[in-house]
């Protein structure tokens, strides 16, 4: 009877959730290998190791579909079917799945690997991405310069990678058909159960456009009285080279000249960082500290003794930061090449919020340890990491001196924030919305490249500094188009962490609305318990039910909504009118003058 099929459904399952996990455990040990000792062997051994550990998933696999869960009366038990029902990528033939390993693995190590040469000194040519490239497209203002690193990095880590990136795509399409997807995208959607995910985020960016145009008008202005109207155009696009980041995803990097009120004290975190002799693991170690201050849980013994925290110099690894579950229950890491300053002071918070997802959902089993949904895993450190932005968390801390906000100091710092996350969506948009088109064929390899473009121009207001041709493909030279990541979990993340920063905050008594001594925008939870508990019970569940669950037991909302992001971003948002109406500012742009289809 099926209360017995049931019963012996519960047996297998557990049984199996148990092997998964060690098969999980070995994966991970492969790959950390690999990626944090780029050789041939170490590439190799990781592809044997991976085509070895999906034979025993297909095997598992095929036993699983024998089993008439659907009609299952007990829900977890039925979810947990339903997961391992889908094989994924395994379900290729060994030899396609080798293929689609090498083609990504061989994307992956060009992007980690890829040097360019300086533009003062053409016979040094050792640049790296981490940290040189980097740290000079933040510092220089000197369009040439700027244009001469762009044009280089997008030649050595995107258009080498064309042929590769295009096996990839016609290899992962088959493996979606054989997992009952039309296509990849609809198989990276069906992570978010939701019937209409790609309305959703269309219906995001109208909601957030606006404010977007309003803050684009604004750079793009700051830009042309810097660089003149030679090089920024009063209407058009604004390039793409001179936003202090490769591509052009946060404009952090040109605060310093572009701020509101620029006679207000400059608020440098990353000067007062290294005049404090801030270290890689001082960084870390003040990370955990706030998680503990929340009641959150503590990096384990063996988190401080195998992860890597700064680039290795006798060896090649995958620089870009990444925290990784070995799903022992014990063996959690964080690999990145830190460089003491303000950005990666956050990225360490982001990737500890990922493990500290990992530490509070360690319980569940091995199938359930996953975010809620992908935007959920990449929420988790951004929104600590938005209390430790705060001005009055900057002061508790000492990276901040003097006294507190008055009305041009917060449009001060709104634009900070603003020109981080509003600036980002369009890109984090961008990306998933020319991948797509990529997997559904709308996008064939003849027009990668001005597809891509033609997205950056409608969405971000975007053109390349020179024109682009199909030799190119830029799209690649950003690392999770080279390493086979979505994206759309990170415009998801940048969306809710308003959502749960402002019940946070509203939990720990430091946002009242309307009550203008507990603004949102000055919210720091540190210390909060009550903030912590609720946050914890929350990531508890790992993916154990369907997100909206996950959203509604933390926010009391069962959507994700723009509505956290504006109200955070509504001060910014009428200054930025106003200002644009006072110097007569053109909102939006008119199409670029540079050729790139
Ligand atoms: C820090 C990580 C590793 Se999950 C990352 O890739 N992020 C974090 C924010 C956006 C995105 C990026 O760098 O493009
Ligand atoms: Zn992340």
């Amino acid at each position: 009877d099926l209360e017995a099929l049931e019963h012996e459904g519960r047996e297998y399952i557990l049984q199996l959730d148990r092997m998964a996990g060690i098969r999980k455990n070995r994966a991970s040990i492969a790959e950390w290998a690999y990626t944090s000792n780029i050789t041939k062997e170490n590439e190799e051994a990781r592809i044997q190791i991976q085509l070895e550990l999906s034979k025993q998933e297909k095997q598992a696999w095929e036993e699983t579909k024998m089993y008439r869960w659907q009609d299952f009366q007990d829900f977890s038990l039925r979810r947990m079917f339903k997961k391992y029902s889908q094989l994924g990528v395994s379900a290729l033939p060994d030899d396609k799945y080798k293929l689609l390993m090498q083609s990504v693995s061989g994307m992956e190590s060009n992007y980690a690997t890829s040097k360019i040469c300086s533009y003062k000194d053409s016979t040094k040519c050792d640049l790296a991405l981490e940290p040189d490239i980097t740290e000079l497209f933040a510092k220089s203002q000197d369009p040439e310069e700027l244009k001469h690193l762009w044009v280089e990095w997008h030649k050595a880590a995107g258009a080498k990678s064309r042929a590769n990136f295009t096996q990839y795509v016609q290899l992962d399409n088959e493996a979606a058909k054989l997992n009952n997807f039309k296509d990849v995208a609809e198989w990276w959607q069906s992570e978010y159960e939701v019937p209409d995910f790609e309305q959703q985020l269309a219906k995001l960016w109208e909601d957030v456009k606006p404010l977007y145009q309003q803050l684009h008008a604004y750079v793009r202005r700051r830009l042309r009285d810097k660089y003149g109207d030679q090089v920024v155009s009063a209407r058009g696009p604004i390039p793409a080279h001179l936003l202090g980041n490769m591509w052009a995803q946060t404009w952090n990097n040109i605060e310093s000249f572009t701020r509101p009120y620029p006679d207000k004290k400059e608020v440098d975190i990353t000067q007062a960082m290294r005049e404090q002799n801030y270290t890689a693991l001082k960084m870390f170690r003040m990370s955990d500290e706030f998680f503990r201050s929340l009641n959150l849980t503590a990096m384990p013994e063996k988190f401080w003794k195998n992860s890597i925290i700064e680039k290795p110099t006798d060896r090649e690894i995958v620089c870009h930061a990444s925290a990784w579950d070995f799903y022992d229950g014990e063996d959690f890491r964080i690999k990145q090449c830190t460089t003491v300053d303000y950005e990666y002071f956050q990225t360490t918070h982001h990737e500890m919020g990922h493990i500290q997802y990992f530490l509070q959902y360690k319980h569940q089993p091995v199938i359930f340890r996953d975010g809620a949904n992908p935007g959920f895993h990449e929420a988790v450190g951004d929104t600590i990491a938005l209390s430790v932005s705060s001005p009055k968390h900057l002061r508790r801390v000492g990276l901040v001196q003097g006294d507190a906000e008055d009305e041009q100091t917060e449009i001060n710092q709104l634009y900070k924030m603003g020109i981080d996350k509003v600036v980002f969506l369009p890109f984090a948009y961008t990306l998933d919305l020319f991948r797509y088109g990529v997997f559904r064929g709308e996008t064939q390899p003849e027009d990668y490249n001005c597809h891509y473009w033609r997205l950056r121009e409608m969405l971000q207001g975007l053109e390349p500094p020179v024109n682009r041709t199909e030799e190119d493909f830029d799209a690649a030279a950003k690392y999770h188009v080279s390493a086979d990541v979505e994206y759309a979990r990170y415009y998801v993340s940048f969306i809710i962490q308003f959502q749960f920063h402002r019940t946070l905050c509203q939990l720990a008594g430091e946002y009242v609305p309307e009550d203008l001594t507990k603004k949102l925008v000055d919210c720091d939870i540190y210390q909060s318990v009550a903030a912590g508990n609720a946050l914890a019970n929350m990531l508890k569940m790992g993916s154990s039910k369907p997100w909206p669950d996950a959203m509604e037991a933390l926010t009391g909302q069962r959507a994700m909504r723009a509505d956290g992001l504006l109200e955070y971003f509504r001060p910014l948002h009428e200054w930025l009118q106003a200002e644009n109406q006072r110097t007569g500012e053109y909102i939006g742009w008119e199409p670029s003058k540079i050729q790139y289809c």
